[in-house]
């Protein structure tokens, strides 16, 4: 298994409880998506897997090895394995884009080649090639700061591609893309992961998305795993017990597969 966890819960430091008893296994190439409500957990359990996060309980097994139970160094290579894609790209404002891509590869570089990468990019076509996979290499030379939300989010995926992870985990990838870019870029990420037989786990709100990109979807809700399916057997009941909301006046709930409404962040 490339992601194994067991009776793993996420307290945050405020008490505010994240994750309850979670217990999951992803094999090697598999394409997988979580959906739930906001708050549900989504973030909380991609941090986990990204070892950015320790659990407070339980076990987890990551690419084959328990994260926490290595050096920090080595959790360090382990990290260089993996592949995390931000809804918000933490990319500094005045960094090129060029400069963004090529540090895909930082964790695979000696410090030497990445300080030289800083100062003269080191591989500008191959980060071209990248950028021009999801429409946007005119962005080559221009600054962080001067691109829209969903440029900088496609910025940020082309870093993990340049990347080649072993793993990809995608928190709201698309979030700030409009319907037809959404799932043009999610079709490039699915291509990526079925060509390099590579696994990739994305957190959606867009339950079409979910459901048109990937066989198999978790559904998360007040940090409990409440359905684990293929995506061609989920239907109405599980949308509407995933929605559900007591505080809120009922409105329309996605329903699958063709929605009318799509909700997004
Ligand atoms: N750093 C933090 N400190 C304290 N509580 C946090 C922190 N991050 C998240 N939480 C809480 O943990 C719970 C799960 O949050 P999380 O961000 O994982 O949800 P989510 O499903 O990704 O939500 P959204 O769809 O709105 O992004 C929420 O109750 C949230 O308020």
């Amino acid at each position: 298994m490339i992601l194994k966890l067991s009776g793993v819960g996420l307290t945050h430091a405020n008490g505010q409880v994240a994750l309850s008893d979670i217990g999951l296994e992803i094999a090697p190439g598999e394409r997988v998506a979580i959906i739930g409500p906001s708050g549900a957990g989504k973030t909380s359990l991609l941090r986990l897997l990204a070892t950015a996060q320790r659990p407070n309980a339980g076990r987890i097994e990551i690419l084959g090895a328990d994260p926490w139970a290595l050096s920090a160094a080595a959790r360090q290579r382990l990290r260089a394995r993996i592949g995390l894609i931000h809804q918000t790209p933490p990319l500094p404002p005045r960094q090129r884009v060029v400069t963004a891509v090529l540090a895909g590869k930082l964790g695979q570089w000696s410090l030497p080649r990445s300080l030289l990468n800083l100062v003269h990019p080191l591989d500008t076509a191959s980060a071209a090639a990248t950028l021009a996979r999801l429409d946007l290499s005119e962005k080559l030379f221009e600054h962080c700061d001067q691109l829209s939300g969903g440029q900088l989010q496609r910025v940020g995926i082309a870093r993990v591609l340049y990347q080649e992870p072993e793993l990809i985990l995608a928190d709201e990838p698309v979030s700030a893309m409009d319907p037809v870019l959404a799932g043009h870029t999610l079709g490039v990420l699915s291509e990526e992961a079925a060509r390099r037989d590579i696994t990739l786990l994305a957190s959606l709100h867009a339950v079409d998305l979910a459901l048109a990109h990937f066989p198999r979807i978790l559904g998360v809700r007040a940090g409990h795993l409440i359905f684990d399916l293929p995506s061609a057997a989920l239907g109405q009941p599980e949308l509407d017990a995933l929605y559900a909301n007591e505080q809120l006046q009922p409105t329309a709930v996605p329903t699958a597969p063709h929605l009318p409404h799509i909700p997004r962040c």
